[in-house]
Formats: structure tokens, C-alpha cells, sequence
């Protein structure tokens, strides 16, 4: 049980060497950590014994705490009341929905507004956590996106910086996402129950759907760490859901119980030196034996996420002629000899892994083709969608940061005797990122409602145009978030760590979302050409 102090008591511990502080009402020994204290231990030795609230709230984000909680802290001042947690209080008189799955226009009075949840920053979480009505999300939705802040907050939030720079996020939390059930539900399909008894604890397998799947890649992007989300889900959400939809059964029994588990890892191998949003052009060649029982591959493959740590690799092979016809897909084993990986160094991103893959004549088995021979491209066609959602889920969610940190940062910064927030300059930044964010997210929750009413193939064929333009969207929208937030953060979003970690990172992060999973060029180019195709389809009239 932490010791009460009174402030007086505080007060007797104000000496270099010992040094109490208080801050929100906690007591502090920094008797030690101020000769680490990355601002200096002069500056601590000037509030020794004293509540340096106000001062710590000027250079820190609260999220520090977090982490040093444990080893720092060693009481709380007599009547401090206890801390709030995620959920905001309740303003109003509100109740989620019926978990009966997403509520239809026909049943209006079951749309009602869902409790408030989060810090209430308008803008700074999509509308239904700040108590809007929407039709999309019941009480499912409400008990996932607390269980996943919960873990989020307390286990990831506070080392994401320390990983980034590591180049690297510990595997321990990768094999949580699999015994939380969390890797099972990313794959734009079904709760896979045939293949893995990991379970989300909050949500029954039988009602999970893709708004599910929104919220759970929405809230781990909430660590503005481009490099934390892809490390856990970069690979895994495009690599597999080609095996789960096309391979040969006893290949999926064999490798999806230990993959969904988080036991195992896999990515997608398609991008090459010389293709990349040009797909039909790759080159790496897989050539079957005389015997019929073997492909022998050789090719390399580049900017591969996640390859470095993969066990499997989803990789796109030519093995028929030129173009789109000649392309197939194949799971290549990580254990197979003449497979090499080599790290590569990037720009952003930095702990997700990118790779430099090299096949030399490896010798793959036949039943691991995933599809049939020489339709690859239909494979590769299938995981688009998903994949391109992934990305604007992610990216609206970085821009929301990106606008949430400077929201609160031009709340605390003064200027010319004003907050930041004060100058109209600086609102209108503000409000210019808001409102490209809340646009992109109802786009989205119009997509994502689309792609769970339509199915697999309907959603793939009329979808993609659409799909194409939210990508596009979603990272215009991201890059000038990034922009303007550095701008309002100014010196702070130049070095790395501190108050503009993340605004820092995610500038670093951008090109990575605007040129692979097809360049933002070929996205508007798509979204009109697939549209037009559709909506021809459809009867359009010019
Ligand atoms: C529990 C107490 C404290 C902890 C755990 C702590 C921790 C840290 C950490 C980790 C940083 C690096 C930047 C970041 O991650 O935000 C930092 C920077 C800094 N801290 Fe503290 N700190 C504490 C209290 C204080 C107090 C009371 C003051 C002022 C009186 C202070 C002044 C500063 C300054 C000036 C910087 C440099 C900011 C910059 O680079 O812009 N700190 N602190």
C-alpha cells in the first residue's frame, strides 16, 4: 500500500540528496532519477519538496508518468481524490445499443447516442466516443475499444518511442495480440473459430464483424507509431488472409493455429527492385520440376514489412508468360534453403521491419500454391481492398493524433502572452485538419458498412474505385496533418522524443502510407477508372 503524505512531510524531503516532488496530487522520489533526468537536475532541485505540477505539465506530456510510475513514485498527499480513467464522466443519459449486429435504418429508435468515452478534445476521437448517434456500433464495439485502450494505455503507449528507436517492439507483444484473439479478428473474414481457440475476451467470436476490426486497428494507431502498427499487424494483415481464403486445406492446418496464435509470423512478399504498383510486371520466377512436385524460386523481393522476422512468406511468383496471366502465388518457408533476408533502412517506419528478400533455386512443394497456377493475380486482387483499408484506418487515425497532440499542445504554449490556441492563425490550422479527418472517417464508416453487408466478392468488384480514393484521401489528409502540426509544434516536432514524439515520427511515417499498397498517383487514377467500369456495369447514363 503507497504511503499518504502530508504536504508538510513533502516538504522535509526539499535536499539534492533527497528529493521529493509532487505532481497531480502523487509524491515523487527523484532522488535518484535527477541525475538521468533528461532536463537536467538543477531544474528538479529547484522545486525539491514542492508540488511542481504546473512546471511538469509545461515540459512533459502526462503519458510520462506512465511509465516512470512504478519506480518513482512512492505515495499520494492525504485526500487526493483517485485518478479518472479512460472513460469520461457521463454528461448525459445514454445507452448503447442492442449487440443484435449493425442497427438498421428501418429500427431508428435503437440508433441512440453511446456513452462518452476518452478525453472529450472534440475531434480527438471519432463522434460516436463523444456521445453522437451513429447506426454502425452496439455494445460490442463500446466493450472492445475499452478493452484495447485499457492494454494500449498501460502496456504499449508509454515504451513506443524506446521500440522505435530500438528498431524493434519486444515479441512478447506480438504474441499478446495472438492470445487476446486480436490477430484472429484483423483478417477481413469471419472469426476463424475452425483454426484457433484464442478468443476476444469482450466480444463473442460469432459477432465479430468488420466494424470490430476498425476499432481494434484504429486504437493500436492510437501510438501514433506507424512502426509499432505495422511490427504487430504490417505482415500478418496482408500476408495471411490470401492462405486463410485460398491455400489447400491441410497447409492452413498445419501453419494457421501457431500464426493466429501470434506463436508464428508471416508477410507478403510481392514488391520487387523493379515492381512495385505495377504488380503484372514482377519478375521473380518460379519454375516447376520435371516430377510436378516442386517449384524451384529465384528472385528478389523489396520493402518487404515484417520479412526480417517472418517465418512465412505470401509471395507473388511469375510462372507462366508475361502480364497479369503469368503470375501465381506461393507460401515460401522461412526454413527452406537459399531463402536470405537483409534489413533495410528507411526512411520511417522504423520498427516494423522493412527487408531485402533473396530466393536462390528454393525448392517449394507444390501444395504450398495458394489459389491456382497462373491466377495469382486474382489472389493478389482479393487482399487489395483490405489491405487499402487498413492503410486509411490507420492513417486517419495518425492525422487525428497528429491533430489531438497540437490541440492540446496550443492549449499549454504561450506566445506573445497568449496560448497558442488564442492566435486565430493557429485555429485555423486546427480546424482545417478536424475537418479532413471527420470527412475521411465517415467515408470510411460508409465503406466499412458496405464491405460487411456486401461480402467478399461483391465488396472486391465495387468497392475498389471507392476504396482507392479513401487511400488517397486518408494519406493527403495524413501528410497535411503531419505539416501542420510540426509547424504548431515547432521546435519540439524537430527533435525526436519528448513532447512531439509522435508528431516527429508520424512526418517520418507519411511517404511509407502514400506510396506502397498503390501509390497515391494510382489511386485517384483508380478511383475513377474502376468506378467508371462499376458504375458502366451499373447502367450509367452520360
Ligand atoms: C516525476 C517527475 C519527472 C519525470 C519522470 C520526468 C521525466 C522526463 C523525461 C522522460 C523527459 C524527456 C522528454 C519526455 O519524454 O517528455 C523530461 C524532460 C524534461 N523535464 Fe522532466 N520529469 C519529471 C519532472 C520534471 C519537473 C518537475 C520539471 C520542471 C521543474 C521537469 C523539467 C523538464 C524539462 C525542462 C525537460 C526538457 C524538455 C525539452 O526537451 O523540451 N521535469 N523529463
Amino acid at each position: 500500500m503507497a504511503k499518504v503524505f502530508s504536504v508538510d512531510e513533502v516538504k522535509a524531503h526539499s535536499k539534492p540528496d533527497d528529493l521529493y516532488i509532487i505532481v497531480h496530487g502523487d509524491v515523487y522520489d527523484l532522488t535518484q532519477f535527477k541525475n538521468e533526468h533528461p532536463g537536467g537536475k538543477k531544474i528538479l532541485e529547484r522545486v525539491a519538496g514542492k508540488d511542481a505540477t504546473v512546471q511538469f505539465q509545461k515540459y512533459h506530456k502526462d503519458s510520462v508518468l506512465d511509465k516512470y510510475r512504478g519506480k518513482l513514485q512512492v505515495g499520494s498527499l492525504e485526500g487526493k481524490a483517485p485518478a479518472p480513467k479512460a472513460e469520461a464522466p457521463k454528461p448525459a443519459p445514454v445507452v448503447a445499443a442492442p449487440a443484435k449486429s449493425v442497427v438498421s435504418s428501418a429500427k431508428k429508435e435503437e440508433s441512440v447516442a453511446l456513452e462518452p468515452f476518452g478525453d472529450m478534445i472534440p475531434y480527438g476521437d471519432p463522434a460516436w466516443y463523444q456521445s453522437y448517434h451513429s447506426p454502425y456500433y452496439n455494445e460490442t464495439h463500446v466493450a472492445l475499444r475499452k478493452e484495447i485502450r485499457e492494454w494500449i494505455t498501460s502496456e504499449i503507449e508509454p515504451y513506443v518511442t524506446e521500440w522505435d528507436e530500438a528498431r524493434h517492439v519486444p515479441d512478447t507483444i506480438f504474441k499478446q495480440m495472438g492470445q487476446r484473439g486480436y490477430l484472429a479478428g484483423l483478417l477481413g473474414v469471419k472469426f476463424p473459430v475452425e483454426y484457433t481457440d484464442r478468443r476476444v475476451a469482450s466480444v463473442p467470436a460469432e459477432q465479430w464483424d468488420h466494424f470490430h476490426e476498425l476499432i481494434l486497428t484504429d486504437e493500436l494507431s492510437r501510438t501514433g507509431s506507424g512502426g509499432f502498427v505495422w511490427s504487430q499487424i504490417g505482415g500478418y494483415g496482408i500476408g495471411l488472409p490470401p492462405v486463410i481464403r485460398f491455400a489447400q486445406e491441410p497447409l492452413k492446418q498445419r501453419i494457421l493455429p501457431g500464426l493466429l496464435a501470434g506463436e508464428k509470423r508471416i508477410c507478403l512478399a510481392i514488391t520487387e527492385p523493379d515492381a512495385g504498383s505495377d504488380v503484372a510486371n514482377l519478375t521473380c520466377e518460379a519454375k516447376l520440376t520435371e516430377d510436378g512436385k516442386h517449384y524451384i524460386v529465384n528472385g528478389e523481393k523489396k520493402w518487404i514489412t515484417n520479412g526480417i522476422w517472418a517465418d512465412y512468406f505470401t509471395t507473388a511468383v511469375r510462372t507462366g508468360g508475361p502480364g497479369m496471366g503469368g503470375v501465381s502465388v506461393l507460401l515460401i518457408e522461412k526454413t527452406s534453403p537459399g531463402v536470405s533476408v537483409r534489413k533495410m533502412d528507411c526512411q520511417g517506419v522504423w520498427s516494423s521491419g522493412t527487408t531485402y528478400i533473396t530466393f536462390e533455386d528454393v525448392k517449394v512443394p507444390v501444395e504450398n500454391l495458394v489459389g491456382k497456377e497462373n491466377q495469382g493475380f486474382k489472389v493478389i486482387m482479393t487482399n487489395f481492398n483490405h489491405e487499402r483499408l487498413g492503410i486509411v484506418i490507420q492513417c486517419n487515425r495518425f492525422s487525428r493524433v497528429l491533430y489531438e497532440e497540437s490541440m492540446k499542445y496550443a492549449n499549454k504554449r504561450k506566445t506573445f502572452g497568449k496560448k497558442l490556441v488564442e492566435h486565430p492563425v493557429i485555429r485555423m490550422k486546427l480546424a482545417q485538419m478536424a475537418r479532413q479527418v471527420e470527412a475521411c472517417h465517415n467515408w470510411l464508416e460508409n465503406i466499412v458498412y458496405q464491405c460487411e453487408k456486401m461480402g467478399t466478392t461483391e465488396s472486391m468488384l465495387r468497392l475498389g474505385g471507392a476504396i482507392a480514393g479513401l487511400k488517397a484521401q486518408a494519406t493527403t489528409t495524413f501528410e497535411f496533418c503531419a505539416r501542420e502540426a510540426a509547424q504548431i509544434f515547432g521546435g519540439l516536432a524537430y527533435t525526436r522524443g519528448g513532447q512531439g514524439a509522435k508528431v516527429e515520427r508520424l512526418y517520418r511515417d507519411v511517404k511509407a502510407y502514400m506510396i506502397p499498397g498503390g501509390s497515391l498517383e494510382i489511386m485517384e487514377d483508380l478511383s475513377i477508372r474502376q468506378a467508371m467500369r462499376v458504375h458502366k456495369a451499373l447502367g450509367m447514363k452520360l
